[in-house]
């Protein structure tokens, strides 16, 4: 194959991660031409109703999906923590690059961090994993929804909608707006959505030729640490409507992972630890899962399942 076609979704962080996945595979493969296949998705046209009743995130994967079925792409670049949990029949992830920063961030205008709000505050936020931990830590707080690419939401902040937002240090990195951070929100006080802060590779599964060339870019250490956090997420029925955060971590051959399920309404929450060694880290992630729901994170779930509200982790 001498060229490899990515299609991507057209917001500036799907293009700044398509055009670095573009250089990474220029530079493993030294001859290679590479090109961006840039496309409209219904989850990025409809911003005026919830994520849920349109279909989910799923939709932001579809379209480019169908791309690759078609033979217009070979493969596509995702933001691994918006990938379903259940990857569609005929597609795999021959990469998952390195890891960037999985922390949530603080930003506000006038606001050093979240225990310096004032009584009341409006924070923005349409992840019921963030409402979740922001309820715990303030009760108090206002928190409201908040949808759209990483520029307009720091847009509506700016235009004094909100007091605070939340939004993943990763984002805000990648498009060169890291002063924006007033606070990485760190494990494992504050945990980040499962596989945040990495990049997934998505191909067809029988396209061969293109697996291999991806496979250059994978990360064996992430890879271990999101197949742990995704493997709890996937036993506790998770999705991105669910208050669920995962952050897994390496220590030599050790992996650890820390999992949260919370309550956005009244900022309940059950946490749990695990530990277990790197070449098993499904196990791992699903012993985490059993030890939440044996601490009653099946009620949380069910309650935000039923309410359908909740998108955008
Ligand atoms: N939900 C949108 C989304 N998907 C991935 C990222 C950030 C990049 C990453 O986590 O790799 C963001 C923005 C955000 O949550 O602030």
């Amino acid at each position: 194959m001498k060229t490899l076609r990515i299609a991507t979704r057209k917001s500036p962080l799907a293009l700044w991660q398509s055009e670095h996945v573009a250089d990474r595979l220029r530079a493993a493969h030294p001859g290679l031409t590479v090109t961006l296949v840039p496309m409209s998705t219904r989850g990025d046209e409809v911003l005026d109703r919830s994520l849920a009743a349109i279909g989910g995130k799923g939709l932001f994967l579809k379209e480019l999906e169908l791309a690759m079925q078609r033979g217009e792409a070979d493969c596509a670049v995702h933001s691994l923590k918006d990938v379903p949990m259940e990857l569609d029949a005929g597609f795999a992830l021959p990469a998952v690059l390195e890891r960037a920063d999985y922390a949530d961030a603080f930003v506000s205008n006038d606001h050093d961090g979240i225990e310096n709000l004032p009584p009341g505050a409006r924070v923005g936020t349409s992840s019921l994993r963030r409402q979740a931990q922001l309820r715990a830590l303030r009760p108090d707080l206002q928190l409201l929804d908040l949808r759209g690419n990483v520029n307009t939401r720091l847009g509506k902040l700016d235009a004094g909608e909100y007091d605070a937002i939340v939004l993943a240090c990763a984002g805000l990195q990648r498009l060169g707006l890291d002063a924006r951070i007033r606070r990485r929100l760190d494990a494992p006080h504050w945990l980040p959505a499962p596989a945040q802060g990495a990049i997934a590779v998505e191909c067809r599964e029988d396209d061969v030729a293109t697996r291999e060339l991806c496979a250059a870019l994978d990360h064996a250490a992430t890879r271990t640490c999101v197949e742990a956090e995704r493997a709890m997420n996937r036993s506790l029925h998770g999705s991105c409507h669910v208050p669920v955060a995962a952050y897994a971590w390496l220590d030599g051959e050790h992996l650890r992972l820390d999992g949260l399920v919370g309550s956005a309404g009244d900022g309940r929450r059950v946490r749990a630890h695990g530990e277990g060694r790197g070449d098993a880290p499904q196990c791992l992630g699903i012993e985490v899962a059993q030890k939440l729901l044996e601490q009653g994170a099946g009620e949380f779930i069910a309650a935000s399942l039923l309410s359908g509200a909740g998108e955008d982790d």
